[in-house]
């Protein structure tokens, strides 16, 4: 694979972490994580040292990595422009992948030894898996019959959507489950009435997930239903090669939130059943790129990737980082068109996300004006979200 860290999408100032909620996520999140991993897997006194020191070194200045493993030489030029300096005055994008990148080394995720291949997030996973949260999703399955057929794929997206709110690192700083689906007036950026149409006739869509559990689970029905609908469809999900900003899906995760589905009450048992025919059938296939854990922006996706975009009726984008990654994690004026930062891309792009981050482009200005004058933190609460389409 050939990763250029090239010039990203930055026409507008690049975000770093010296203040606001980059800085928090850096200084409380991060830590906080760590802490997590450590009571998640009784892992030996070494590797324990070591996700220790990590905690220690995020405080001081960026270190080379102190492993060889894998993609090891391809980050020593990314890193080359930032060490020595703070953490937190680095482009903030890149300093999340730092760290997400040192805590698998530390963990001793890439071998050799007897910890290479566990998951440092495994417990937390499992636990989101094993919830109460994700058992009444499956039981609201049950639901979907008395949808009507028009309304269904609308409400599949919006299920998509507003699951994206469960990631594991956001729950860190905030209570987790029990709430509601916001309502239509939440979402200040809503282009459904252009992207239903093209989604109910897709043959080719690539899905770039984001994370497991209550987020993979709508992403996994709303596959389901396009598969079962069209006969001829094909779905690919991509997903994070290595375990990536706590709970992200990797392929293990789409195969045990599967599992979870064919495990569960009779029409989850019927989805999972049909997903598990539509995998052997090649009708839904699992794609782990390398690029989906670089520290870089989706215009700077390598050429296999491009092809891909460009071949696919319709691209997904699910969450945050993706948006980020998709616009660029830079401070754009939130007024800026949707269709002129992702202009780039190779096919036709969509964006499912809630807000839990500052960067935002594609919403009007009375809009912007209202929801300064509201709640503080409103780009960061996973409150609102965009679905935008170009
Ligand atoms: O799971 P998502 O929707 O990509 O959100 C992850 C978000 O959480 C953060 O890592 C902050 O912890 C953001 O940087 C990131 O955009």
């Amino acid at each position: 694979m050939d990763l250029e860290p090239g010039a990203p999408i930055a026409k507008a100032p690049v975000i770093t972490s010296e203040d606001g909620f980059p800085h928090s996520v850096l200084r409380e999140r991060h830590p906080e994580l760590l802490a997590k991993v450590l009571g998640g897997v009784p892992y030996p006194p070494e590797i324990r040292l070591a996700v220790n020191g990590l905690a220690q070194e995020i405080e001081g200045p960026i270190l080379p990595l102190s492993d060889t493993h894998g993609d090891a030489a391809q980050w020593a030029v990314w890193a080359e422009p930032y060490l020595g300096k703070s953490w937190y005055e680095v482009p903030f994008l890149w300093a999340e992948n730092y760290f997400y990148r040192k805590l698998l080394a530390a963990t001793g995720w890439f071998g050799p030894g007897p910890w290479q291949g566990v998951d440092p997030f495994g417990p937390q996973k499992d636990a989101e898996l094993a919830g109460a949260a994700v058992q009444a999703e499956l039981e609201a399955l049950a639901g979907l019959a008395s949808v009507p057929p028009a309304e269904l794929l609308d409400s599949l997206l919006l299920g998509a959507l507003w699951g994206n709110r469960a990631d594991l690192g956001f729950q860190l700083q905030r209570p987790a489950g029990g709430e509601e689906r916001p309502a239509d007036a939440n979402l200040i950026c809503d282009h459904r009435p252009a992207l239903l149409p093209v989604l109910s006739g897709v043959d080719h869509l690539i899905l770039v997930t984001d994370n497991i559990g209550r987020e993979l689970l709508p992403d996994l029905v709303l596959a389901d239903q396009l598969l079962t609908l069209r006969p001829d469809a094909v779905v690919h999900f991509h997903v994070k090669p290595s375990p990536y900003f706590t709970s992200d899906a990797t392929p293990i995760d789409v195969l045990k939130t599967v599992q979870r589905l064919v495990e569960g009450p009779a029409a989850a048992a019927a989805i999972g059943t049909r997903l598990r025919e539509y995998l052997s059938a090649g009708r839904l296939t699992l794609t782990a790129h390398p690029f989906y854990v670089a520290p870089l922006t989706f215009d700077q996706a390598p050429a296999d990737l491009q092809k891909a975009y460009a071949a696919a009726d319709l691209t997904v984008l699910k969450g945050d980082l993706n948006y980020r990654r998709l616009v660029g994690d830079v401070a754009w004026p939130a007024t800026t068109a949707f269709e002129e930062v992702t202009s780039y891309w190779p096919g036709r792009v969509a964006a499912l996300r809630t807000l839990k981050s500052d960067v935002l482009v594609g919403v009007d200005q009375a809009r912007l004006a209202e929801l300064d004058a509201g709640e503080a933190n409103w780009r960061t609460s996973g409150h609102y979200a965009v679905i935008q389409m170009n």
